[in-house]
């Protein structure tokens, strides 16, 4: 073994005196050539670089066109349109010169002279909505039409939606995620939590309005307590999670208070036959789909079957409002509703989108922020969404006659002509008219100099946030803050703190700044 030994050894070190000092030569020569390389090659790079591509300027969103559509009636609806537009662009282009916040589309019928979009809106309009229809009429797809309308021309900061839907919520994919959705109950064991985070949420709002002084939400102009909208989409379910009468006083108790708290329900069911009445005296708005039933007429609508028949028709005789139970029958008759605001009765067929144009907007619509997200970022993500709404390709029959929408209820063909460039203010910005427009006011919000952030809102509410940063100016920690504000040093609150304090950067603990 020795020997066998001593001749590796030997062998090893012949090898190194014979190769040794060339390898070591080759060695320092590939640590010249990188040390060149590393250095030189950027250098040369940058030197050479091709200049930053220019983004081409989109076009002006009064260049888009929209093609003609079917302005065919249907049969025993009133003038209730056989195949609306089943395209949003439509109703955004249509809207898009109205800088007014929170319009809603009803449906589309014909007018005196031509096709007319109707619409509503919630502030200074229409309080509180009842949305009602046999099975497979097309409640739902009324709400999700109604509420991605009002995502898309309302930025998270303006409107917040809270969604009680309890059937499994098939019809809200997609939708928790999204910023403007501030509650999605889907199932039946989330009913009752919901019930009580909107009760909640109500009174929370109270007692900011009272703190400032105003009588109700309209005039409350902090800018951070958003609309919300709720949809309550089977209130059977309510019922099923609750109880008759627990659901009659919350129904009552909520529907009356929370309209001074800048808050709006949709409510909807099959039918309100046989439920407390007390609360319907606060719809302002009835959606009323196919009703098997004559007597259910009245609880849907407030008018009795004869009644309704007197109001439909219009002065030139012209039947434009059928009663519930004379509808036509879903599927021919979904989405077919008759709307009753005041005296007024008028039948109409919603928009209806499928699940392709329906996922396609809702992909558009900000998704919940994570971490904190300045707001401009959301006007501009909203900007650029209503720019690739508006230049959609539309699917229509190619026989249609090109008509552009009016009527009675809005003035459609002179808003498309306003849209189309006409009557603007000429020394606008492109992009502060389509602010305006679309009725987005930037706003950056700023308390104290410090750029008020938006963490997610069912984290912090936006009036909570401002509290926050504005109290941050008069004490030195964290822990002083949370005395200050809610007399306690710990818990959830002070989670609440530590939230808005890290995305705005203020009252950085040693360690965080450092
Ligand atoms: N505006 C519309 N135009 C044409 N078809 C529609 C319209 N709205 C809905 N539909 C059709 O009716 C079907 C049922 O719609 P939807 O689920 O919205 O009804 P619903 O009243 O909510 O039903 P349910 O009470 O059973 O939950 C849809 O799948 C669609 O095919």
């Amino acid at each position: 073994m020795g020997w066998m030994y001593g001749f590796l050894c030997g062998a090893i070190v012949l090898t190194i005196l014979r190769y040794g000092p060339g390898l070591w030569r080759d060695w320092r020569a590939f640590q010249a050539w990188r040390l060149q390389h590393e250095t030189l090659v950027p250098a040369v790079a940058l030197a050479t670089a091709a200049p930053a591509p220019v983004p081409t300027p989109e076009p002006p969103l009064t260049s888009y066109e929209l093609p003609a559509y079917d302005p065919t009636i249907l049969a025993g609806a009133g003038l209730a349109l056989k195949n609306p537009p089943s395209n949003i662009a439509y109703i955004v282009k249509a809207k898009l010169h109205d800088p007014e916040p929170y319009w809603f589309p009803l449906g589309w019928s014909y007018g005196v002279t031509d096709v007319a979009l109707n619409s509503a809106k919630f502030v200074g309009d229409v309080n509180h909505v009842a949305l009602t229809g046999f099975t497979d009429s097309g409640k739902d797809s009324w709400a999700v039409q109604a509420l991605l309308y009002l995502a898309l021309m309302n930025t998270p900061d303006k409107l917040q939606l809270a969604i009680v839907d309890g059937k499994g919520g098939l019809s809200w994919l997609g939708w928790g995620d999204k910023a403007h959705t501030w509650l999605l109950a889907k199932r039946i064991d989330d009913i009752r939590p919901a019930m009580e985070k909107l009760k909640q949420e109500r009174e929370r709002r109270i007692e900011v309005l009272e703190a400032a002084n105003c009588e109700k939400w309209e005039e409350y102009d902090k800018g951070d307590m958003p609309l919300l909208v709720v949809f309550v989409s089977e209130l059977m379910l309510l019922q099923d999670a609750t109880s008759k009468t627990e659901l009659a006083d919350w129904l009552n108790t909520e529907l009356t208070s929370s309209r001074a708290a800048g808050i709006r329900y949709i409510v909807s069911g099959q039918t309100f036959t046989r439920m407390d009445t007390r609360w319907r005296s606060q719809i302002s708005l009835y959606i009323a789909g196919y009703q098997p039933r004559g007597d259910a007429d009245e609880p849907n609508t407030t008018f009795t079957t004869a009644e309704l028949k007197k109001l439909g028709i219009r002065r030139d005789g012209a039947v434009i409002g059928v009663p519930p139970s004379e509808l036509p029958v879903p599927p021919d008759g979904a989405g077919v509703f008759t709307c009753v605001q005041g005296r007024m009765v008028v039948t109409m067929r919603a928009p209806y989108y499928d699940k392709a144009h329906r996922q396609m907007i809702l992909s558009k619509l900000p998704d919940k922020p994570k971490k904190a997200l300045h707001r401009n970022a959301d006007q501009a993500l909203h900007d650029s969404l209503l720019r690739n709404l508006i230049g959609l390709d539309t699917t229509l029959p190619s026989t249609a006659s090109s008509v552009l929408p009016s009527g009675d209820l809005l003035p459609v063909r002179e808003a498309a002509a306003l849209s189309l460039g006409k009557g603007m203010e000429a020394d606008l910005s492109a992009s502060e008219k389509r602010g305006k427009m679309a009725g987005f006011e930037p706003h950056p919000l700023t308390v104290n100099g410090v750029a008020l952030p938006v963490v997610a809102l069912d984290e912090v509410p936006l009036d909570e946030q401002r509290r926050i940063v504005e109290t941050a100016a008069t004490v030195s920690s964290r822990g002083q803050l949370c005395q200050a504000l809610y007399e306690t040093r710990g818990g959830r609150k002070y989670t609440i703190v530590q939230i808005v304090c890290d995305a705005a950067g203020l009252l950085m603990p040693q360690a965080k700044a450092a």
